[in-house]
């Protein structure tokens, strides 16, 4: 799938990820009125919103983002109904060719990894059947369990050519509680950096492997070291935008071949409509003002990148 992914961006011209990350405050009144209207204020009502706002957006970014990364929580805090639009976007963004990361961070106990990793990447077994539950092209995942926690995935990855991001150096304020601990002279990220590349070998791709990692945009000289540490690891980096990453900040996260990294923003882009600088969209035209805003972003990067 990683084939599939840099092919992706080349073709876009756009090492960028769109984060569909749904919240209600966000969702255009008159798109939660409608939805209301239809099935009251109810799970199912919430989940239409979501619904008809993720629709929009990517109706009107598919053609130049090569990635969407749901983040399932959003849709999870409502429930079932959440869960089912969360696969209902995922299914859409597949028609519209995109390729789909879920941001899960799951990781577990061998055996439970493994159920993770079939239901976001693989098949299930059901009678004689095998049948596809969640279907994302790539999962985030969660290091903290060690090996037990992420060969589960691997061997999903390689049996149905899936990929994973594994967190690695988190962006938020508090990752160096635990990320920054020195181990034998070591910040415990890089340790979980020589991890990735060791992992990644067995589930190599063209030039880069399906094993990749999540490092923050709001730790560029870490993402320089890390880079180093893992080479053929397509870095996922979230924090442009909303948390504060800037694109000159990013060059760093690539390799001199102009690969290796793809940038993703949510409120960034999803909520754009909302920002002074799109105001003159409004708020019926949020589909294509988060248009804009991934255009902007895509020539904020590649004018970073000096392409
Ligand atoms: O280190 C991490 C890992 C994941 N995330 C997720 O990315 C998006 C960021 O949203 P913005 O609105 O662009 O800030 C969100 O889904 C996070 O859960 C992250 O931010 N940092």
């Amino acid at each position: 799938m990683i084939n599939k992914l840099v092919d992706k961006i080349v073709k876009t011209n756009a090492p960028v990820v769109v984060g569909l990350d749904p919240m209600m405050k966000y969702i255009p009144e008159h798109v939660q009125k409608e939805a209301f209207e239809q099935y009251g204020e109810t799970l199912e009502g919430a989940a239409e919103a979501i619904w008809q706002y993720n629709k929009a957006i990517i109706d009107n970014i598919y053609d130049i983002v090569p990635a969407v990364k749901p983040q399932i929580a959003m849709y999870e805090q409502f429930g079932i109904e959440g869960l089912k639009v969360f696969k209902k976007t995922v299914d859409y963004c597949h028609e519209k060719d995109m390729v789909v990361i879920g941001d899960v961070k799951r990781g577990d106990i061998g055996s439970t990894s493994e159920a993770y990793a079939v239901a976001h990447l693989g098949k299930v077994k059901v009678g004689s059947k095998l049948l596809t539950p969640f279907d994302e092209d790539f999962a985030t995942v969660n290091p903290y369990l060690g090996s037990d926690g992420i060969n589960p995935f691997i061997k999903v990855c390689n049996e149905e050519d899936k990929g994973i991001f594994i967190l690695v150096k988190t962006s938020n304020p508090s990752s160096g509680e635990f990320q920054d601990q020195l181990i034998d002279g070591k910040p415990l990220y890089e340790h979980v950096g020589a991890k990735v590349n060791e992992w990644g070998r067995q589930c190599m791709g063209d030039t880069y492997s399906n094993v990749g990692a999540v490092v923050g945009a709001t730790y560029p000289e870490m993402g320089k070291v890390l880079r180093k540490v893992m080479p053929k690891a397509y870095i996922l980096v979230p924090g442009y935008g909303a948390q504060g990453g800037k694109a000159e900040d990013l060059t760093a996260f690539f390799n001199p071949d102009g690969l290796g990294a793809i940038v993703n923003s949510s409120r960034g882009i999803i909520a754009a409509y909302a920002k002074d600088e799109y105001a003159k969209f409004g708020a019926k035209n949020f589909g294509e003002a988060s248009r804009q805003a991934a255009l902007d972003m895509i020539a904020d990067i590649n004018g970073a990148l000096g392409k």
